[in-house]
């Protein structure tokens, strides 16, 4: 239930205030949304291309946030109602972005414009009508861990030092040009780099959010379901497709990249953390993570495989993975980032926030979500007679 009297963390009454949400219709924006309608007082001025992954919060009756959030179908590159908007709002937060793998050595100048160009805009707009921004980077800006450069046996690897990501202390270290995986984050790094100088010289109020791979509903889309049969979303979305078509999981590389996977649910709390306690996230660059579900893709699937088979009831295959080259499943241009350990001292220190979801217990409620929603449209799809030519 929403609650007029909400309080910030020194205990402080907080103001409902109007927030421009930009890229509102995604994974995250949607989630946040939710939260946002059903806990607080605070309104939405909702900015995307696409609703369809909040169609359910916008229905004009029934709800009683329905007055609460507005939708504007409006491309950020090229629209000039997202200053007005951005003047409406007290807060703004930009989650656009092209975000996924399968794009930055595909698609460098789209990702590119993307995640650099497009939200110039927004920082100058926030910074000129001095409104406080949030803006959503990644974790992806620290590329590749000072240990994967040292010998494979080199006792330094165990050190924490040499691969837990600090957001004041770790280097960022990206591959060579022609590894256009980069693309996404250097484009990152830079927009954070100005954001950080309009904060130093013009005295913007930002805070920079950089998620560690969040996991749950609503994540990417399903191929040849809701989204394009040849298209590539993030790992959760490819390994939900292999298994609702009770298809071998593709590990790309024999699956020895290390990620760590955190619950949308308990990374949104930290984002209304930040929204409501200005003093505290004002200047700050955060990492939201889960340091302690760490696991090799490989492991992912294995644990994936064994949560769908227990949500669906239906058994699991005799070989559950194969290995595919990144070359073959990416194309050129590919590469990885090694391990992500976000260190928690700067978000634990100003906001308090922990995440709770363990790896098992995120992957059976989303995978429940999955098989709940896609389970029965991949079934008819299979089963459709080919066209004949
Ligand atoms: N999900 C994660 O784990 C993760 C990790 C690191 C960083 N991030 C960052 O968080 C943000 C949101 O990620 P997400 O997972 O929700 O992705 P998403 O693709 O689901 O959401 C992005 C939304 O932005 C919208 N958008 C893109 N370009 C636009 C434009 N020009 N005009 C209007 N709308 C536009 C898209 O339509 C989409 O709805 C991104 O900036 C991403 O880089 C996410
Ligand atoms: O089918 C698949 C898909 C992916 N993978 C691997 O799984 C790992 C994770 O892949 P994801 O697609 O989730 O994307 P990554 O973790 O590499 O990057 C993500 O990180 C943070 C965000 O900024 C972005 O959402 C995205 O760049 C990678 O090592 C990838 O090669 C597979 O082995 N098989």
């Amino acid at each position: 239930m929403a609650s007029s009297a909400r309080v910030d963390l020194d205990g402080k009454p907080v103001r409902a205030i109007s927030i421009c949400m930009i890229g509102a219709g995604g994974f995250i924006g949607s989630h946040l949304c939710e939260k946002i309608l059903s806990e607080t007082q605070h309104k939405i001025l909702a900015v995307d291309v696409y609703s369809d992954k909040i169609k359910h919060l916008l229905e004009p009756d029934g709800h009683p946030w329905a007055d609460r959030i507005q939708f504007h179908r409006i491309n950020i590159k090229h629209d000039s109602r997202l200053e007005g908007l951005i003047k409406m709002a007290d807060l703004t937060i930009n989650l656009a972005a092209i975000c996924t793998p399968a794009d930055y050595n595909t698609r460098p100048l789209d990702t590119i414009y993307s995640n650099f160009i497009d939200a110039l805009p927004v920082v100058k707009y926030c910074s000129e009508n001095g409104k406080r921004l949030i803006h959503f980077s990644t974790c992806e800006v620290y590329g590749k861990t000072v240990g994967s450069f040292l010998p494979k046996d080199s006792p330094l690897r165990q050190d924490p030092s040499y691969y837990v990501l600090k957001e004041d202390a770790s280097p960022c270290i990206f591959g060579a040009i022609e590894k256009q995986r980069w693309s996404y984050a250097c484009a990152k790094q830079l927009i954070e780099r100005l954001i950080y100088a309009e904060g130093a010289e013009n005295g913007l109020e930002f805070t920079i959010v950089r998620p560690f791979n969040w996991i749950g509903p609503r994540m990417d889309f399903i191929p040849g379901v809701d989204g394009p049969s040849e298209g590539v979303p993030r790992v959760l979305a490819c390994f939900s497709n292999n298994l609702l078509r009770g298809e071998p999981l593709k590990l790309v590389d024999g699956g020895q990249s290390q990620r760590t996977f955190v619950y949308i649910k308990d990374a949104i709390e930290a984002i209304l953390l930040m929204i409501e306690n200005p003093a505290r996230a004002n200047g700050h660059i955060f990492n939201v993570g889960n340091p302690n579900n760490e696991v090799t893709v490989k492991q992912l699937a294995e644990i994936m495989t064994q949560v769908y088979s227990k949500v669906s009831g239906e058994p699991s295959l005799e070989v559950p993975t194969i290995d595919v080259s990144s070359k073959e499943f990416y194309g050129e241009g590919y590469d990885d980032s090694d391990k992500r350990i976000p260190d928690m001292t700067i978000i634990n220190k100003q906001l308090g926030w922990n995440p709770k979801t363990s790896l098992w217990d995120l992957l059976e409620s989303t995978l429940t979500y999955q098989h709940r929603t896609y389970a029965e449209a991949i079934k008819r799809a299979v089963a459709r007679p080919v066209a004949s030519s």
